[in-house]
């Protein structure tokens, strides 16, 4: 029986990340990198795919549990009838290896503690082989390697595939165990000080939360949101994946089942405007800086998601042994997605080339040149259908959004070069394509009747992408077409706490799915954005703070909300979230660094 989805904390090193429950079980990490394989995996299966649990003996769920503030490092406390205990959760920055590191401390009485370790590599289905060396056991099964070590040595050993240990701690005692990835044919890498660890992850994190600027209400959410973007963030590449989990299903038992472990174009550069937004520029530089490499080429081959390091080919597959998180199937790995034609990417790639050079990074020659070649393949594509950024496996159709977004493309094109005339460009060109695409819009996605902007062309569907319109510019707030849309929207996809579906499963197969899904809560903060937008600020924030409500005991939000059952739904934590709660919270209360002084 699997734990809710709202259970689980993160922790990661910027490279991979980790899900630990609030029974003290480590259901999910993927080593060496957030896209390869998982050595536990117990998240989308049974504990015999892969855990590590350390908690006192006969505890079941902790006491309570938090971040250490402004910090990834995390706190789990249970009370048991003989005294307090503490395990505290964190994966050290990466110097060669990643370590994964459980400091057990008593704070109360004495008390016993039990460890389960069950390593399970490439996604539940290796059971490695267990050695002892050097007072430490290794687990070895192809080209992975795992060690553990204890400090102080506690008593442990081997029964039914796992390895197991029990010790009593008295307050203040500690015991520390760390887990060690490398790869098998290479030796162990050094071991790590533990103790200066720790410091240096709690000095760092709160170093960086300390550079945001944000001094409204909610602050602890708002920072929370960032420090799980940063956690997203690739270190080495800087790109940023959508979550770092494949698979938790958008309705329980069904199909809606997606690997997120990769980088959108779309979710990456919404993520770098609200890391501009909040002040973070080193960070945004290194996406775009990723942004130019991935997309470097044809403009033909422009795909809508990479790997971390810039990959192309990102084959779906499906794990069969696992029978995923209760009992949604299939597992996916990979993301067919990657051959799809979604035109809105070529606005959020140009809007957010556009607000790295209005937060006053310099523009590299080569990324203007590179912008220049995209617009022109965007101007023979743009009347295409595509896919859209639902991603549908249905038909093509003609999205409103997709062309919003290509008539951003072609309105920060035509501002980059009124702007800075030095730019090679002819503006009048792309204010021609500017114009057509706009004319087109208002004409064929706008239902006159019923006062909305429609999902598609012609049709009588309405979709939460919309509700975008107002914030990128393509019609002012107080328009009557942006004010209907808003109210549209609102009474055809909203649930009665206000919450909006991203489109209608009912009926409909638009996506080419079976079954339905969740609120989304992206979608849900830009329906609060477009009423802030329009002048219905005490509504916006009074659905901000609904939405806030949603957060785990620990500040994370998956990508969908079940308001019915009351659950988190989908990948988690997700990117996409975040961004809107960020985004949200600052245009509702913050400074916006980027007019700031
Ligand atoms: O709904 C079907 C699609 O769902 C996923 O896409 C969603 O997640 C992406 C990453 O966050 C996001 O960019 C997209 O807008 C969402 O619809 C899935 O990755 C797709 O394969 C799937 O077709």
């Amino acid at each position: 029986m699997q734990r809710p989805i709202e259970d689980y904390a993160l922790i990661g090193d910027h490279q991979t990340a980790a899900l630990v429950a609030r029974t003290g079980s480590i259901d999910w990490l993927c080593l060496p990198r957030f896209d390869s394989a998982a050595c536990f995996a117990a998240l989308l299966g049974e504990d015999e795919h892969g855990h590590w649990r350390i908690a006192p003996k006969g505890a079941d769920t902790c006491s309570r549990r938090a971040y250490r503030p402004d910090t990834l490092v995390l706190d789990t406390e249970w009370d048991t009838p003989d005294g307090t205990v503490r395990v505290t959760d964190f994966m050290p920055q990466r110097d060669r290896a990643p370590d994964l590191v459980r400091v057990v401390e008593g704070v109360e009485g004495e008390v016993t503690v039990r460890s389960t370790l069950r390593l399970r590599f490439d996604y539940g289905s290796v059971v490695p082989w267990m050695r002892r060396s050097h007072g430490h056991r290794v687990a070895v099964a192809g080209p992975d390697a795992v060690w553990l070590r204890t400090e102080p040595d506690v008593r442990d050993w081997g029964h039914a595939r796992a390895t197991h240990a029990e010790f009593t701690v008295r307050a203040g005692e500690r015991v520390t165990f760390v887990l060690t990835w490398h790869p098998s044919h290479e030796p162990r890498p050094p071991l790590i000080d533990t103790e200066r660890a720790l410091r240096e992850s709690v000095d760092d994190w709160r170093a960086w939360a300390a550079r945001c600027p944000y001094e409204g209400p909610h602050r602890d959410a708002v920072v929370r949101s960032l420090i799980t973007l940063k956690a997203l963030t690739y270190a080495p590449t800087g790109g940023i994946v959508a979550a770092p989990t494949t698979s938790l299903p958008e309705e329980i038992g069904g199909v809606r089942n997606w690997d997120y472990r990769f980088c959108w174009l779309r979710d990456s550069t919404l993520t770098l405007g609200a890391l501009l937004t909040a002040g973070y520029r080193e960070e945004a530089g290194a996406w775009r800086d990723w942004l130019l490499r991935a997309v470097a080429g044809d403009p033909a081959d422009l795909q809508v998601m990479y790997g971390l390091g810039g990959e192309r080919r990102l084959p779906e597959s499906e794990a069969g042994w696992l029978p995923g998180y209760a009992d949604s199937v299939p597992v996916r790995l990979g993301n067919a997605a990657v051959c799809q034609h979604q035109l809105d990417v070529y606005g959020e790639v140009v809007d957010s080339l556009w607000l790295a050079r209005q937060s006053g990074m310099a523009t590299r020659p080569h990324g203007w040149r590179m912008q220049l070649a995209l617009m022109e393949f965007l101007r023979k594509v743009w009347r295409e259908p595509d896919e859209g950024l639902w991603e549908v496996r249905g038909p093509r159709r003609q999205f409103v959004h997709s062309k919003v977004m290509a008539w951003v493309a072609a309105d920060r094109t035509v501002r980059t070069l009124e702007e800075r005339p030095e730019l090679e460009g002819d503006a009048d060109r792309w204010r021609r394509l500017r114009d057509e695409i706009h004319d087109e819009v208002c004409a064929r996605g706008y239902d006159a009747d019923r006062g909305t902007f429609t999902q598609s062309y012609g049709s009588t569907e309405l979709d939460a992408a919309v509700l975008l319109i107002p914030r990128v510019g393509f019609l002012p707030p107080d328009d009557p077409r942006v004010l209907g849309t808003i109210d549209a929207v609102r009474e055809d996809l909203g649930t009665h706490e206000g919450f909006v579906r991203r489109y209608s499963t009912d009926g409909c197969t638009v996506d080419g799915l079976p079954g339905h899904e969740g609120v989304f809560l992206a979608c849900s903060f830009w329906l609060a954005d477009a009423l802030h937008l329009s002048g219905r600020t005490k509504e916006a924030r009074a659905l901000f703070e609904r939405l806030l409500a949603l957060c785990n005991d620990v500040g994370l939000l998956a990508e969908e909300y079940d308001a019915v059952e009351r659950r988190q739904l989908g990948n988690f934590p997700q990117a996409f979230s975040h961004v809107g709660l960020v985004t949200t919270a600052f245009s509702l209360f913050g400074p916006d660094p980027r007019t700031a002084g």
